[in-house]
């Protein structure tokens, strides 16, 4: 697949139908997300790189424990089935999602893991194409149940503004760099398949592919926009896949 016609993952506006507990303060409704219990992290979080300045991941950011509720918890979201067909220049994407705006959310994944002092450590904080500001508020959940799959695309780097967080502070325009998935199910869970597959050649070719398997609770982070390697979540066969998806944003 040529560079200059490469099929997106396109971002899409915040589902209006998204219900749960509605917070007064802005018109989207935010879903009342489970705190995050045991306090985070749980360990040390160390990034391991899978491939260099590209792929990176964190281990057990999430506990199982922690997993599972959230997936109970997400189950209860309105989610919707993306059309098989996609429209043109877009990824195929059979999985059923729900995304939200939710800014403070994003910011809790944040400040309240130890995602942001992990990233923040000099010898790596030259990798995030700038200076990191946060996590975008576009929050998306996936579930994969068997049969489904994210074809092969690569995502796009957006424009952002992180709202202020204080009266009197002012909003931050940010831009997207890298991709962050966290995976709240595996093998352990009975989710066979779902590897999320990078293709460093810009062709998909099983010679070449770096596949990473689903652990639960690991985040993944994968650099995006102009350098995004060609990647695609692979078919689940059984079981269910469970993801947030968010973005790491820096200044702009
Ligand atoms: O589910 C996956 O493994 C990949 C998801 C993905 O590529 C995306 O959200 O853009
Ligand atoms: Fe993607």
């Amino acid at each position: 697949m040529a560079k200059d016609k490469r099929s997106k993952a396109h971002a899409q506006p915040p589902s209006s139908t998204a219900t749960t507990t509605t917070t007064t303060s802005t018109r989207t409704a935010k879903p009342n997300w489970p705190p995050f219990k045991p306090p985070l992290p749980v360990v040390d979080l160390t990034l391991e790189s899978l491939v260099e300045g590209k792929v990176v991941v964190l281990r057990s950011f999430f506990p199982r424990s922690l997993c599972r509720d959230y997936v109970s918890f997400l189950r209860e979201l309105p989610l919707v089935t993306t059309p098989g067909k996609p429209k043109r220049g877009e990824a195929v994407r059979v999985n059923d999602r729900f995304q939200v705006d939710d800014a403070q959310f994003a910011d809790r994944l944040w400040t309240e893991t130890g995602l942001k002092d992990a990233l923040a450590s000099p010898d790596i904080s030259h990798l995030w194409g700038g200076e990191v500001v946060g996590l975008n508020p576009n929050i998306r959940i996936y579930r994969y149940s068997a049969g489904q799959f994210f074809d092969a695309h690569y995502d796009d780097s957006n424009n952002v503004t992180l709202p202020s967080k204080e009266p009197g502070q002012q909003a931050v325009p940010a831009k997207t760099t890298w991709t962050l998935l966290l995976y709240l199910t595996s093998s352990a869970e009975g989710c066979i398949g779902g590897e999320t597959v990078f293709y460093p050649h810009d062709r998909r070719s099983a010679k070449d592919e770096i596949a990473v398997s689903l652990e639960t609770g690991m985040l993944l982070l994968h650099k995006h926009g102009n350098d995004c390697m060609l990647h695609e979540g692979r078919e689940v066969t059984a079981g269910e896949k469970w993801v947030i998806r968010t973005d790491l944003c820096v200044k702009r």
